[in-house]
């Protein structure tokens, strides 16, 4: 595995019935933005504990840069947990200059560094409030400031977008982006699928404990099976139901969307919509990584 990658390999994990983790591999490769994605109590979260050495694995192991991640290598990590970790009490400043220092910072450059993200996160006017007065989405900026002020080499992030509006949303696009450029491993989990597709390089898809899609979204939905969105305004309700090796994804009143079988024929699927009346639009597409996700969450496995 090449240098500063984070390998998670063959991690599993129960909680007394419920297997939360169930063998699951991923690695995050330097530089990559990875998105790791799936339903409510899909074991995203249980994942990132463990990278982070909050939870112990059953069996598996995490690896960076080859090696088992100890706690040396956990105090070079930056982690926004889900529950997120701040004292509300303490101010912003205060408190990222205190948690730089405790991931081994000297003062001064704790000082600077705290300085820097208030000012590149627009938390300026905040610095000297106790967090506790800050609005959520303030909160989350000093969270995400919190898991970079010590310059880490490695960042792991849950659910870091959840609550934020669209211009905190682009500002921590952007800072993701600028980190990852560095060569750090940035990982996330997020439900916001849009965002996923558009940001990262490559993407894990988890369901019930197990990777059931992971790659490029390109590479995903290269793979997946094609659709076809027909806009015919006559077609009767159902029009599409038995054609051979098609299946009807979405039915409105004057659109359907279809997918593809193997080798079945798109001239088919024309050919049937003609017959009902005119078809205004009739356009072939690979699905989006929502509807890949809607695939993988239902039916199981992408790739
Ligand atoms: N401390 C715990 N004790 C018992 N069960 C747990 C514990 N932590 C997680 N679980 C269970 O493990 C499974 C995975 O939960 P996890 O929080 O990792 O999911 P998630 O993908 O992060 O979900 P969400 O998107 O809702 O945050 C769930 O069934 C959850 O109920």
């Amino acid at each position: 595995m090449s240098e500063r990658t984070l390998e998670i390999d063959r991690v599993s994990k129960r909680f007394g019935d419920i297997t939360a983790l169930d063998s699951v591999s991923f690695d995050i490769r330097p530089g990559e933005l990875f998105g790791f994605v799936g339903s409510n109590g899909a074991g995203k979260t249980t994942a990132m504990r463990i990278v982070l050495g909050v939870l112990a694995a059953d069996s598996g192991e995490v690896r960076y840069d080859g090696e088992p991640v100890g706690h040396e290598t956990r105090t070079r990590m930056g982690y926004m947990p889900e529950e997120r970790g701040l004292y509300p009490k303490m101010k912003v400043l205060d408190q990222l200059v205190y948690l730089a220092q405790l991931h081994g910072l000297p003062a001064n450059e704790a000082h600077r560094s705290a300085e820097d993200w208030i000012g590149r996160l627009g938390l300026s006017e905040r610095r000297g409030d106790e967090v506790q007065k800050l609005s959520l989405g303030n909160q989350q900026r000093v969270q995400l400031a919190a898991a970079l002020v010590h310059d880490p080499d490695v960042l792991v992030l849950d659910e870091p977008f959840s609550g934020l509006d669209p211009i905190a949303v682009d500002v921590m696009s952007q800072v993701l982006r600028e980190k990852a450029a560095t060569g750090v491993p940035v990982v996330f989990s997020s439900h916001q699928l849009d965002l996923v597709e558009r940001l990262c390089d490559r993407v894990g898809i988890i369901r019930s404990g197990q990777i059931v899609g992971y790659g490029s979204v390109a590479d995903l939905t290269a793979n997946a099976a094609p659709r076809i969105t027909v806009v015919a305004p006559g077609a009767p309700w159902g029009w599409a139901a038995a054609l051979p090796g098609v299946r009807v994804i979405s039915e409105q009143p004057e659109s359907t969307v279809v997918e593809l079988g193997p080798d079945v024929d798109d001239q088919a699927v024309l050919t049937a919509a003609l017959a009902t009346g005119p078809v205004h639009e009739f356009a072939r597409h690979r699905p989006s990584l929502a509807e890949l996700f809607r695939n993988a969450v239902t039916e199981g496995s992408v790739a």
